[in-house]
């Protein structure tokens, strides 16, 4: 077991990072993807906005499944992660979120300020099972989502005690985040998570080929949280197995690369 500069543990198994997160809007998605072998399951509703919600009859479902690691024919139990949507639609879904998750994301859009980012973090945290972590959200295009950039989301995280943090894009019909921040801005990105001892996760329209990039640039996140890109760069589409099989096969060498 791996022990992170926060004092957490690695649930996944020593040094088993970078990992791969899945976003999957139904159950027969759901399926694939926990076939494939991913290490996080993200309920999220692509078709209503970043980080919309599914239903919380979905998220029960995949708690009654997965929190007993009874789903049948695989051996795979991947940790389970909830969208909740923006500020305002968060607040309203927050408690309905089942324990058996691990993480939870609230969108920050609209969020113009440290307090409000903060407030609307405990408000949520509050409603929050114990047993679910709330992961501190930043958006690449933050002019879009008229919110913080993010490395003012990441010291407010520092000053919340909160250990995981996301990069995303608002907007998913624009660029990517790796073309908002530049490789410059995601090696400070990386640089800043280290030395604040918070793991950090990428998104926002990644690509498959962006993966060795990141291993390039010497900046390799804790995770890749990929949706767009599985579906064969539609993400209201169904995701394509053999898409994420690659996905997994590449955060795979990577893992083997960085030991
Ligand atoms: O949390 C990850 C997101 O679902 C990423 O979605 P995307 O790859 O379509 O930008």
């Amino acid at each position: 077991m791996m022990q992170s500069a926060t004092g957490e543990v690695d649930d996944a198994g020593g040094n088993n990072v970078p990992q791969l997160l899945v976003s999957v809007q139904d159950w027969p998605e759901a399926i694939a993807a926990i076939d494939a072998n991913v290490d996080l399951l993200d309920f999220k509703s692509p078709s209503r906005g970043p980080l919309a919600p599914v239903s919380p009859t979905l998220w029960q479902r995949a708690a009654c499944q997965m929190g007993t690691g009874t789903h049948a024919g695989s051996s795979n139990v991947p940790r389970l992660s909830a969208a909740l949507g923006e500020t305002d639609q968060a607040r309203d879904v927050a408690a309905s979120v089942p324990s058996e998750f691990a993480y939870a994301k609230v969108g920050p859009s609209g969020c113009g300020s440290r307090a409000e980012l903060i407030r609307l973090w405990d408000q949520i945290r509050n409603d929050l099972s114990p047993h679910t972590q709330l992961v501190a959200v930043a958006y690449a295009d933050h002019q879009a989502a008229r919110c913080l950039p993010w490395d003012q989301v990441l010291m407010a995280a520092l000053h919340a005690g909160m250990t995981r943090f996301l990069v995303d894009t608002f907007d998913k019909t624009s660029a990517s985040s790796i073309q908002l921040l530049g490789w410059h801005g995601m090696a400070r990105l990386h640089q800043r998570s280290r030395q604040a001892g918070i793991r950090w996760m990428a998104a926002g329209r990644l690509k498959l080929t962006d993966v060795m990039g990141f291993a390039r640039h010497d900046c390799l996140p804790d995770g890749f949280g990929v949706r767009g890109d599985v579906c064969g760069g539609n993400r209201v589409r169904p995701i394509d197995r053999q898409r994420v099989d690659r996905w997994r096969r590449q955060v795979a060498l990577c893992r083997n690369e960085n030991p």
